[in-house]
């Protein structure tokens, strides 16, 4: 019997980028053995219901779009708990998943790449209840108003311009948190903080080296409150040189991570609003995701 995929995009990902490749990919995957459903995303959460009504009838899930639709993928496969593959086809504005795991910037290579490729196994995060990809972060822009875009292009850059921009020191915005991991506790006023799986985010390069996709850690950073403006000139160095060399910032691996603050906290998870609780436990799930991916991976 022929192999099935689902192929599920988001045809206004990246401004329609689909749109000139749709054809060919689906080309790409007849001619890899498939028989080929394909599903245009309508809504939000679209995604999501389609990934947890074809997981278990299908061999291959086959996504493109943005990383709001590469989170809604893997947080239904990873609620319905299914085994499915997933192939990935890059479409949004930064990619930072897709570069972290070298996969072609090219749609068409993408395509071929999930035909060709194997199986790698790559970590995900849990957060509470929720699932996301490669990105958890709260502070500073994520603690605007949800009305406004998650955007997680040029992150840090953003931060250190915030920052620059910032008349007092009071004006920015901090969380009183106790940060508990398997290395010890940290008790400390916070203005930004994120828990990564991926070399970059928002396309500015992730300030722990040596960033693995499926060792089960995850890089944290978490960014202290300066207190005065020396400190602020320090934090804002270390943000645009992408070094930590600096006390005010601690990066770190950490397999799970409990978050307690005194207040209710705005997150996104991989550029989506992820709720605002006052106590956060994330866990990487390590290698829960079966990606399909470049054989030399
Ligand atoms: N037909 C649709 N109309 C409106 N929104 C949609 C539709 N399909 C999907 N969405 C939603 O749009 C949001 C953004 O999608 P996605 O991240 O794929 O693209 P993007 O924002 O262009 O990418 P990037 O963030 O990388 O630039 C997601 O939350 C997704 O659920």
């Amino acid at each position: 019997m022929e192999k099935k995929l689902v192929f599920i995009f988001n045809p206004k990902a990246g401004k329609g980028k689909i749109k000139t490749s749709l054809m060919e990919i689906v080309d790409i995957f007849n001619k890899g053995g498939y028989e080929v459903i394909i599903r245009a995303t309508q809504a939000p959460r679209d995604a999501y219901e389609q990934v947890k009504k074809y997981a278990d009838q299908v061999d291959l899930i086959v996504c493109s779009g943005g990383d709001g639709t590469l989170d809604e993928v893997v947080t239904g496969i990873t609620e319905v708990g299914s085994n499915v593959p997933i192939g990935y086809i890059p479409a949004g504005s930064t990619n930072d998943f897709a570069n972290s795991l070298f996969m072609p910037k090219n749609m068409l290579d993408a395509a071929s790449m999930i035909m060709d490729g194997e199986i790698y196994k790559c970590d995900v995060g849990r957060f509470n209840h929720q699932t996301f990809a490669y990105v958890a972060a709260f502070g500073l822009f994520t603690d605007v108003s949800y009305e406004t875009s998650q955007d997680l292009k040029n992150i840090l850059g953003h931060l250190a311009y915030v920052l620059e921009g910032a008349k007092r020191l009071l004006d920015i915005k901090s969380y009183h948190m106790k940060v508990v991991t398997e290395s010890g506790v940290i008790e400390d006023n916070f203005i930004y903080g994120m828990v990564t799986n991926s070399r970059s985010v928002g396309g500015f390069k992730n300030l722990t080296k040596d960033v693995v996709m499926n060792d089960g850690l995850f890089e944290v950073t978490l960014i202290v409150q300066p207190k005065n403006p020396l400190e602020m000139q320090e934090i804002i160095r270390n943000l645009l040189s992408m070094e930590d060399n600096s006390d005010l910032i601690y990066s770190f691996k950490a397999r799970k991570l409990t978050i307690e603050a005194d207040e209710a906290v705005a997150w996104t998870l991989d550029g989506e609003y992820g709720g605002s609780p006052e106590v956060v436990e994330i866990e990487n799930l390590k290698q829960a995701l079966n990606l399909r991916l470049r054989s030399a991976q």
